[in-house]
C-alpha cells in the first residue's frame, strides 16, 4: 500500500507507474468517436494548423507527430513549415490567413521560435477560439478568473493523468516546480481549482527541496534534467515529471531523461510518470481534444 501520508515504506518499494502513453491512446480513439459525431452533426471535420519556423531537428519530429496523430483522430491536418529566415510580418500574415479561414479550428505555433520573432506577439494574433495552445492573454486570463477556456496542452494532460489516479485533490498539498507560461503557471492554476493547496518553486526559491518534501502531489516542470532526487519526495507522493532532455550514452545511442532522477523517486514515490511514456503522449492527446473543443467552439457556441 503506498499513500501520501505514510512515513516510512519497505526496503523493496516500487512506485506505481502511471502509463500516460496507454491513458492518451484511450483518449485519442474516444476523440476520434467524438470528432465522428461532430462530422455527422455539422458536415464538418475539425481541422489544425501547426506552424513550424525553422528547422529544428527535435521540432520537426514532434510536428510530424501531431500530423500523424491529427489524422489517426479523424482530423485535418495542415503542416506549415517555414524558413527559419521568416520575418514576423509573413508569420503574422500566415496567421491572419488562418483565422479566417473556415476550415482551420485550431492553431499552434511550435515554441521555441528563432531569434527576431516574438512569441507572445506571434502567440496573441491568434483567435482565441483557435487558440488550441491556450497561450493567448484571453485564454491565459480566462484561466485565471475560472471561466472557461481553451487550457494548454502539457498542464490539462498532467491534470487528467492526476484525476484518474487521485480522483477528488482537494486539500492535497501540490507542489509545482517551475513557474513558465507553457506549463508552470497554468499548472498550479488547475490545481488551485481542483482545491489543492498549492505552491510554486522556482529559479529564486530558497530551499525547493525542503519544499517538495511537503508535496502530496508534486509537477516537476524545469526543464534541469534530473533535479529532482529521490530524498526530494515525500514517500507515497504523486510525481508527475514534465521534463524530456535527448542525452547521448556512452554507447552513442541517445536516451531521454526527465527533470526527476527516476531511478531514485520510483523508490520513494507512490506514483510516477515514466519519460519517455508519461507526460509527452498526454500533450499530443491534449491538442487534438482542444482542437476539437474549438471546433465546437466556432460551430456551436459552447464545448459542452
Ligand atoms: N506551441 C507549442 N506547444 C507545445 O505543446 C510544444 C511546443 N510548442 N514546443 C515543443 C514542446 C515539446 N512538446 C512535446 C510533445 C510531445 C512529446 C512526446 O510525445 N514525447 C514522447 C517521446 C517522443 C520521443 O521519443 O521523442 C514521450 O514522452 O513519450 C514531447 C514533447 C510539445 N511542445
Amino acid at each position: 500500500m503506498t499513500n501520501a501520508s505514510s512515513s516510512s515504506l519497505p526496503s523493496d518499494h516500487q512506485a506505481s507507474l502511471i502509463d500516460g502513453k496507454g491513458f492518451a491512446a484511450k483518449m485519442r480513439q474516444h476523440i476520434r468517436e467524438d470528432v465522428l459525431a461532430f462530422h455527422e452533426k455539422h458536415g464538418v471535420t475539425p481541422g489544425l494548423a501547426v506552424i513550424l519556423v525553422g528547422n529544428d531537428p527535435a521540432s520537426e519530429v514532434y510536428v510530424r507527430n501531431k500530423a500523424v496523430q491529427t489524422h489517426h483522430a479523424g482530423m485535418r491536418s495542415f503542416m506549415h513549415m517555414l524558413p527559419e529566415n521568416t520575418s514576423e510580418a509573413e508569420l503574422l500574415a500566415l496567421i491572419d490567413r488562418l483565422n479566417k479561414d473556415p476550415e482551420i479550428h485550431g492553431i499552434l505555433v511550435q515554441l521555441p521560435l528563432p531569434n527576431g520573432l516574438d512569441g507572445r506577439r506571434v502567440t496573441n494574433a491568434i483567435l482565441p477560439e483557435k487558440d488550441v495552445d491556450g497561450l493567448g492573454e484571453i485564454n491565459a486570463g480566462r484561466l485565471a478568473v475560472g471561466l472557461p477556456s481553451l487550457i494548454p496542452c502539457t498542464p490539462l494532460g498532467c491534470l487528467l493523468l492526476l484525476r484518474d489516479q487521485l480522483g477528488d485533490m482537494k486539500g492535497q498539498h501540490a507542489v509545482v516546480i517551475g513557474a513558465s507560461n507553457l506549463v508552470g503557471k497554468p499548472m498550479a492554476l488547475l490545481l488551485l481549482a481542483e482545491g489543492c493547496t498549492v505552491s510554486i518553486a522556482h529559479i529564486h526559491t530558497r530551499d525547493t527541496a525542503a519544499l517538495a518534501r511537503q508535496a502530496d502531489i508534486l509537477v516537476v516542470a524545469t526543464g534541469c534534467r534530473e533535479l529532482v532526487r529521490g530524498d526530494w519526495i515525500k514517500p507515497g507522493a504523486t510525481v508527475i515529471d514534465v521534463g524530456i532532455t535527448r542525452i547521448k550514452t556512452d554507447d552513442g545511442k541517445t536516451r531521454l531523461v526527465g527533470d526527476v532522477a527516476f531511478d531514485e523517486a520510483v523508490k520513494v514515490a507512490g506514483r510516477i510518470t515514466p519519460v519517455p511514456g508519461g507526460v509527452g503522449p498526454m500533450t499530443i492527446a491534449c491538442l487534438l481534444k482542444n482542437t476539437l473543443t474549438a471546433a465546437k467552439l466556432q460551430l456551436e457556441g459552447s464545448a459542452e
